[in-house]
C-alpha cells in the first residue's frame, strides 16, 4: 500500500501516515462562517482537503474515509447582516433573517465549491445543530476544573491546561505579551477565552445551564469545532486542518478544550495547515477589504477548474498569489489536456502521480508529471492521473474551444501552433537561429504574438489572426 507522508504541523516534521483504523480514517477541517460569499483565500483550504481526501479515497477506498467539515452559522458578523436588513425595513424576525442569511450562503458557498471540483465532505454539520453537545462538554470542563462560570460567561482556564501552546510554538507567556487578548473583569486571567456568553433577547440564544434568563446564551466558536469533532469522529481521530491563520487561537483553544474533555482520547494525530492566498504581501480577507469572491472569478467566465489548477501549481504549505497570467497560462494546458483526452477512457494513475501527491501533496509535482504524460501521448495515464487531483472531471467540463482568460475572442488553434511552436524550439536547439528567426516572424505577420523563453516558446492569437496565413508554416 501507498505510504502516504504529511508534515504534521504539531510535530513540525514530514511524517509517514498511519491511520488510526485504515477502515475508517477520519479527517475534520475547519468550515467557513457563513456569513457572505467566499472569497478566492476561502477556496484554498477546500481545494487543498479536496485533493488529500481524494487521496486518502484512493490509497484507502472511497468509503473507509470519513470527512467532516462544519459551518459556523452562529456568529456576531451574520448577526449583523441580519440586523443591516431589518433596520432598512425588512418586516421579518431577526431570527427569520439570520436563517435567511445563513440558509443562502451555505447555498452560495456550495455553489461555488463545487464549481471548482470540490467533492462534498461526508457531513457538513451546522454548528446550531450541536449546541447541546456543546453545553455537555463545557459541563465536563467546569466539572474538572478546566472552566469556570462568571457573570453568565463560561470560560476555559487556559493555566490549567499544560500543553498549552504547543501546537503554534508559543509560551502562555509569550501569548499574553504579543497577542491581542481581551481584558475582561469576568477573567480570573486575560489568556482564558470564551466557551459560553450570554445573549441578548433578540439575538440567538439557547437555553443553558449559567446565567439569568434560563441561562440564554450562545457558545464561542473554537468549542463548536471540539463539540462536533468530538460527536461524529470520537476521541480520537486522524488528521484536522484548516488555514494557518487558525493555528492560534482556534486550534490551540481546540485541543485544550478536547484534550481537557477527553484526556483519554488523543483528538487529532496530525495538524495540516494551509498557506495563505495573497494579495501584495497581505492575506486575502474580509477585514482587510482585499478580496474578490469565487463568484466574481466564476461570472468573469473563468472555468473553475482552471482556479482549481493554479491553486494545485502552488504547494500548499506557500504563501501565493493569483493573477491573470497564471490563469491564462492554465487555461491553455487545460484546454490541450481536454482536447486530446476527451474521447478517451482513463487508465490508471501513473506511478510518480501517486508518488508525488503522496509526498504532502506535493501538487506541482503531479503537475509536472501530468505535463509529461500529455508531451509523451499517454492520453488515458494523464486522464486517470489528472482525475485524481480533480481535473479533467466531468464536474468541471467547461467548453475548452473557447478562450475564457485572455480578453481576445478567439478559439485555441492548438493543432496548428504546436508543430510551429515545437519547430521553433527545435531550431533554437540546434542553434540554427535564422530558421527560428524565419518561422517566428512569420507567425508575427500572421497576427499572433509569440513569446520565447527558456520555459519554451507560447504562440498565442492577436484579434488579426489568421490561422490561413500558417499552413505553409507547419
Ligand atoms: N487568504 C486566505 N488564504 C487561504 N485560506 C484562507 C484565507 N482566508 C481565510 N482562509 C481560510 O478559510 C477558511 C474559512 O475561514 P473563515 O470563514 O473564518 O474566513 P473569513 O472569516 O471569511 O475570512 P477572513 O479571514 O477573510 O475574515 C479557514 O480555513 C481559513 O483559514
Ligand atoms: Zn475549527
Amino acid at each position: 500500500m501507498t505510504t502516504i507522508r504529511l508534515t504534521n504541523t504539531k510535530t513540525r516534521t514530514k511524517e509517514d501516515f498511519v491511520p488510526i483504523d485504515p477502515r475508517d480514517v477520519r479527517m475534520y477541517v475547519c468550515g467557513p462562517t457563513v456569513y457572505d460569499r467566499a472569497h478566492l483565500g476561502n477556496a484554498r483550504p477546500v481545494i487543498v482537503f479536496d485533493v488529500l481526501f481524494r487521496l486518502l479515497r484512493h490509497v484507502y477506498g472511497a468509503d473507509q474515509v470519513t470527512y467532516v467539515r462544519n459551518f459556523t452559522d452562529v456568529d456576531d458578523k451574520i448577526n449583523a447582516e441580519a440586523q443591516r436588513r431589518k433596520s432598512l425595513g425588512d418586516p421579518r424576525t431577526l431570527e427569520e433573517l439570520i436563517r435567511e442569511r445563513t440558509e443562502e450562503t451555505i447555498r452560495w458557498y456550495h455553489e461555488d465549491m463545487d464549481a471548482l471540483g470540490a467533492m462534498r465532505p461526508t457531513m457538513e454539520p451546522r454548528a446550531t445543530e450541536w449546541i447541546g453537545a456543546m453545553i455537555a462538554m463545557i459541563q465536563d470542563l467546569i466539572a474538572s476544573g478546566h472552566a469556570y462560570e462568571k457573570e453568565g460567561h463560561v470560560l476555559f482556564r487556559v493555566r490549567s491546561y499544560k500543553d498549552y501552546g504547543k501546537l503554534s510554538g508559543r509560551s502562555v507567556d509569550d501569548m499574553i505579551a504579543g497577542a491581542r487578548v481581551e481584558v475582561a473583569p469576568f477573567k480570573e486571567d486575560p489568556m482564558d477565552f470564551v466557551l459560553w456568553k450570554p445573549s441578548t433577547d433578540d439575538l440567538p440564544g439557547w437555553d443553558s445551564p449559567w446565567g439569568p434568563n434560563n441561562g440564554r446564551g450562545r457558545p464561542g466558536w473554537h468549542i463548536e469545532c471540539s463539540a462536533m469533532s468530538h460527536e461524529l469522529l470520537g476521541d480520537s481521530f486522524d488528521i484536522h486542518g484548516g488555514g494557518i491563520d487558525l493555528q492560534f487561537p482556534h486550534h490551540e483553544n481546540e485541543i485544550a478544550q478536547s484534550a481537557c474533555a477527553h484526556p483519554e482520547g488523543s483528538f487529532a494525530r496530525v495538524w495540516m495547515h494551509n498557506e495563505m492566498l495573497q494579495v501584495e504581501g497581505k492575506k486575502m480577507s474580509k477585514s482587510l477589504g482585499n478580496f474578490f469572491t469565487v463568484r466574481d472569478l466564476l461570472d468573469k467566465g473563468i472555468p473553475g477548474e482552471v482556479i482549481r489548477f493554479v491553486f494545485l501549481s502552488t504547494h500548499y504549505s506557500k504563501p501565493m498569489d493569483w493573477t491573470e497570467e497564471k490563469a491564462r497560462q492554465a487555461e491553455t494546458e487545460l484546454a490541450q489536456w481536454r482536447t486530446v483526452t476527451d474521447t478517451v477512457d482513463a487508465s490508471e494513475v501513473t506511478v510518480d502521480t501517486l508518488l508525488a501527491l503522496s509526498n504532502d501533496l506535493n501538487t506541482h509535482g503531479v503537475l509536472t508529471e501530468l505535463r509529461r504524460l500529455f508531451r509523451q501521448g499517454d492520453h488515458g495515464a494523464l486522464k486517470a492521473s489528472a482525475e485524481l487531483v480533480g481535473l479533467l472531471t466531468p464536474e468541471v467540463a467547461w467548453d475548452y474551444k473557447k478562450q475564457h482568460v485572455m480578453f481576445v475572442p478567439l478559439t485555441i488553434y492548438n493543432k496548428v501552433l504546436d508543430p510551429i511552436a515545437a519547430k521553433i524550439v527545435q531550431a533554437r536547439e540546434a542553434k540554427d537561429y535564422a530558421t527560428s528567426d524565419r518561422i517566428r516572424d512569420a507567425v508575427i505577420a500572421a497576427g499572433y504574438e509569440v513569446k520565447i523563453s527558456k520555459a519554451g516558446v507560447e504562440i498565442t492569437p492577436t484579434e488579426h489572426a489568421d490561422p490561413a496565413k500558417l499552413e505553409a508554416l507547419k
